[in-house]
């Protein structure tokens, strides 16, 4: 600190702009003595965000400047505040010890720290990935995601959509592109994402090629199945040029790259992902199908359940595969926890080892990882000795790593501390050197104790006490009532109110061999620690393989457990072109009903031949979005290998879900609600497959009721007979238009349905029941009423509706004006002769000279008009 008050302008802020040049756009936490300071700008945002004190150096002359800092050992708390802000980080540090240096000491940046890339374990969510993403456009889009803590590495190439959609799925804390397509990209999704834009020239095939086959060591990229994809590798080079640039250059852990092969998933789109509330919520408070179904219990785990979410299979024999482990373990529930024990020891075996690949793992970590991975030893076992073929392929693919277990156990202490400098790390019995000096350390101190104890016989000052500080070292202290026994070869040293301090020759000696055996020991130990680590090291790819086998098996678990907490059921795969629930329900509304009630199963039946798509209709809240719903959330956890909320479901594979459910509103950008609706219905006609699921939740809505119900109609034709004879998508399309339900009559493989209500008097009860047929009513009003809306309106609308409702045919404008003016006769009050009575009478009442009791009798006169 000192040297910041002495010097700030000169010298060491000379230094200081020097290194603040190199990270534009980066703020620059430049360390002084014990502190992180800031200055200038970077001063400004850290003591907002940070809520630190902001001073001013130098006032009144020319270099004034803001200076704001906090103590070096709160940086990990301090640091995530800065990066989840959305800052870029600069961390500049001393690159020598300042005791040894004369003048103005080394310094350097050791890391850059942006959203996208921290390994700090106060920015990072355990339960999900923090991915960096890289979007390059050539001819098609290629974006690559990178999550430097786990080193999982991901590449994919296409159009437009499908990477837009890969972004919202990967949710990554920052975007990198090139600076010529910044204007493009954040015209496209800018204001979502922390992004940050790189030279030119970094996007570029032949660098980015280079770029990933010197990070892989390999000499090409065929092994990883991305060499024919040119925008992808461009993408993922300049990750690993970002990468560099931001001073992370132990990267032994990024090891492969995978292609997310289009192919292999379901295709959501971006509205699908967000309608069904798949891993958010739309509205604040919400749940998302995602807390329902982790019941996962590692973080390697709750991340691939993301993963497996986001990307659900299309092929039979993948999904089975996956069925048939859940099924093992609902079946068993005594073996299921025979794996689930040992597994909940686990940590996020993952992270760990990528601190192990960048060198900053500390003892405790170390020790956890040992842990670990004794606990992986019972699960591989109970694995291998079970008669599933899908079982005992999972433990041959983990691995025991004994060799790094029996090194980790041999000479690591069990009660180790966070930090590798502070002694006591290493067992005893490792080096001989070492447990030497173990001994000096240890005996010198017993030395001391009894010199304490010599002393106080010799001079009788009972209080006689030897301490340690680091100005005098080991010293001799005595309180003024006991300073006349101060022995003549005591050498003064202090003086403080109440005692005096002293050394002695002896004192000095022995301080000496303690010290120096403190400092050497902590040097052999911090030796041995980083040998283990670089051991560690060569166990990368295993414990990373293990990471992921964990995660799946973690998973699976976790669909078993959900299934048997939730009464789900196996779903039945097949290549047929034929959905078939039976009494399926919504995985998330199910559990979030008041307590008494409960779902109203429900059966719903598509296929290409008969019983391609269903009208829906039915009164407002009468469960048809939930319907709707429930069904593609059915097919999607099939299709990611879990047990279904449903008592049977035959599910032939789909490849693309699209919903357009419900109106949501992108006034942000600028686009009409309508507009938004016909943009994503036009997404759906354009992308249609013949195993695709479509939803459509009242399409149309969002303008006239002409144009409303001439789109749905033009839109329910196209899909019946959309272009060539086999492309079929079953299709359920929930509507208020009524009009609709003619369709049945000309297209055969449409039919009505509608979601039943019970009429009793002027109530309506809501069934909740899918049945045939179309349906009449929307019971809107009804609604509107519950909802609280004033009589009058809810009077005068029950008015409009009937006279609407008199003659269909008539155009509807002239109706209107033929409609009888409101009349007063709307008024409540004077609708009904009794009503009028009550006013009279609690006209008259005072309400300040009114009893309790005569306010009571009151209450019953009014009661007694009301029942007449
Ligand atoms: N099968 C069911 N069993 C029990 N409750 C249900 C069921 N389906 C829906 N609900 C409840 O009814 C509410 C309304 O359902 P939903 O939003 O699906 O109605 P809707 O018919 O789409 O209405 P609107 O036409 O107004 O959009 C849901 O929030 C849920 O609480």
């Amino acid at each position: 600190m000192s040297e910041a008050k002495t010097t700030v302008e000169t010298p060491l802020m000379k230094q200081y702009n020097a290194i603040k040049v190199k990270y534009p756009g980066a703020l620059l936490l430049f360390r002084v003595g014990d502190f992180y300071e800031t200055f200038g700008q970077d001063a400004v945002a850290a003591s907002k965000v940070l809520d630190i004190v902001l001073t001013k150096r130098g006032a009144g002359s020319t270099s004034e400047t803001e200076l704001a800092g906090f103590p070096h050992h709160a940086l990990d708390t301090y640091l995530p505040k800065l990066v989840r802000a959305g800052h870029r980080v600069a961390i500049c540090d001393q690159l020598e010890d300042p005791r040894f240096v004369k003048g103005i000491v080394k310094r350097g940046v050791t890391e850059l720290v942006t959203p996208g890339l921290s390994y700090n374990d106060n920015v990072l969510d355990k339960k999900q990935n923090n991915f960096l993403a890289s979007i390059f456009a050539g001819k098609e889009l290629g974006i690559s995601f990178l999550d430097v803590s786990t080193g999982e590495f991901y590449v994919a190439q296409g159009n437009e959509n499908y990477v837009l959609k890969l972004l919202q799925s990967f949710a990554p804390s920052e975007v990198i592109f090139s600076k010529s397509s910044r204007e493009r990209f954040e015209k496209l999704f800018g204001a979502e994402y922390n992004t940050f834009a790189l030279d030119e020239w970094v996007y570029a095939y032949d660098y980015g090629y280079d770029k990933l086959i010197s990070q892989f060591k390999t000499a090409s990229l065929k092994g990883f199945g991305i060499d024919g994809s040119g925008e992808a590798i461009i993408a993922a080079g300049a990750i690993l040029h970002y990468l560099d640039d931001t001073e992370h250059k132990d990267t032994s852990h990024i090891a492969s790259i995978s292609r997310i092969d289009e192919d292999r998933y379901v295709w959501l789109d971006k509205f699908t992902i967000r309608n069904l509330e798949i891993v958010h919520s739309q509205h604040e408070g919400g749940v998302p199908l995602i807390e329902i179904l982790d019941h996962t219990v590692t973080p390697m785990g709750s991340r691939q359940l993301r993963k497996w979410m986001i990307l659900p299979l299309k092929s039979k024999e993948a999904i089975d595969e996956r069925l048939r482990v859940v099924e093992t373990f609902h079946a068993d529930d005594y073996f299921a926890d025979k794996v689930r024990e040992p597994l909940k020891q686990i940590v996020d075996l993952e992270r760990l080892i990528s601190k192990v690949a960048v060198n900053r793992i500390n003892p405790r970590e170390l020790l956890q990882l040992k842990r670990s991975l004794k606990c992986i030893v019972p699960i591989r076992q109970a694995l291998k000795d079970h008669t599933s073929v899908e079982l005992q392929r999972m433990a041959e693919q983990l691995h025991p790593c004994e060799d790094l277990i029996d090194k980790i156990e041999r000479e690591l202490r069990e009660d180790v501390s966070i930090n590798s400098n502070q002694g006591n790390i290493i067992k005893e019995g490792i080096d001989a050197e070492l447990d030497e000096l173990q001994k000096i350390a240890f005996s010198g101190k017993d030395y001391l104790l009894q010199v304490q104890k010599r002393e106080v016989e010799r001079t009788g000052i009972s209080s006689l006490k030897i301490s340690y500080n680091k100005v005098f070292g080991y010293y001799l202290e005595v309180s003024n009532a006991n300073k006349d026994k101060v022995p003549a070869d005591w050498i003064r040293k202090q003086t403080l109110v109440n005692a005096e301090r002293f050394i002695t020759e002896e004192l000095k000696v022995y301080e000496e061999k303690i010290l120096h055996a403190e400092e050497k020991l902590v040097v052999i130990e911090q030796r041995i620690f980083n040998a283990m680590v670089q051991h560690a090291a060569t166990f990368i790819s295993q414990i990373q393989q293990n990471a992921r086998v964990i995660g799946q098996l973690d998973c699976l678990l976790s669909f078993a457990s959900v299934a048997r907490a939730n009464r789900y059921n196996k779903p039945e795969i097949n290549d047929s072109l034929i959905l078939d629930i039976k009494a399926g329900r919504h995985p998330v509304i199910e559990k979030q009903l008041p307590v008494g009630e409960s779902y109203v199963p429900n059966d719903i039946y598509l296929d290409s031949d008969q019983q391609q798509i269903l009208i829906i209709t039915g009164p407002n809240m009468a469960g048809k979005s939930a319907l709707l719903r429930q069904t593609a959330l059915i097919v999607l956890l099939a299709q990611m290998g879990s047990f279904v909320p449903a008592e049977s479901a035959s599910i032939g594979i789909v490849d693309k879900i699209f919903t357009r459910v419900g109106a949501s509103d992108n006034l942000s950008r600028g686009e009409s609600t309508f507009m938004v609706e016909m943009t994503e219905t036009a997404s759906i006609l354009n992308n249609l497959s013949h195993r695709s699921l479509i939803l459509m939740d009242e399409i149309g809505r969002g303008t006239s009721t002409y144009d409303g119900v001439s789109i749905a109609w033009a839109i329910v034709e196209y899909l019946h007979n959309h272009g060539h004879k086999d492309c079929k998508p079953k299709t359920l399309f929930a509507t208020h238009y009524h009009e609709l339900n003619q369709l049945a009559e000309d297209l055969t493989r449409v039919k009505n349905f509608n979601v039943s209500v019970k009429e009793i008097g002027d109530k309506i009860i809501f069934m909740r029941k899918l049945k045939e047929g179309g349906s009449e009513h929307s019971f809107g009003i009804h609604v509107a009423q519950l909802a609280g809306m004033p009589n009058k309106v809810v009077f005068r609308a029950n008015e409009i509706l009937h006279f609407l409702e008199k003659d269909k045919h008539k155009n509807e404008k002239k109706k209107i004006q033929e409609l009888p003016k409101a009349t007063p006769q709307m008024n409540l009050f004077e609708a009904d002769p009794r009503f009028m009575q009550i006013q009279d009478m609690l006209s008259k009442v005072d309400i300040n000279t009114l009893s309790p009791v005569e306010a009571l009798l009151k209450l019953n006169e009014v009661i007694g008009v009301l029942k007449k």
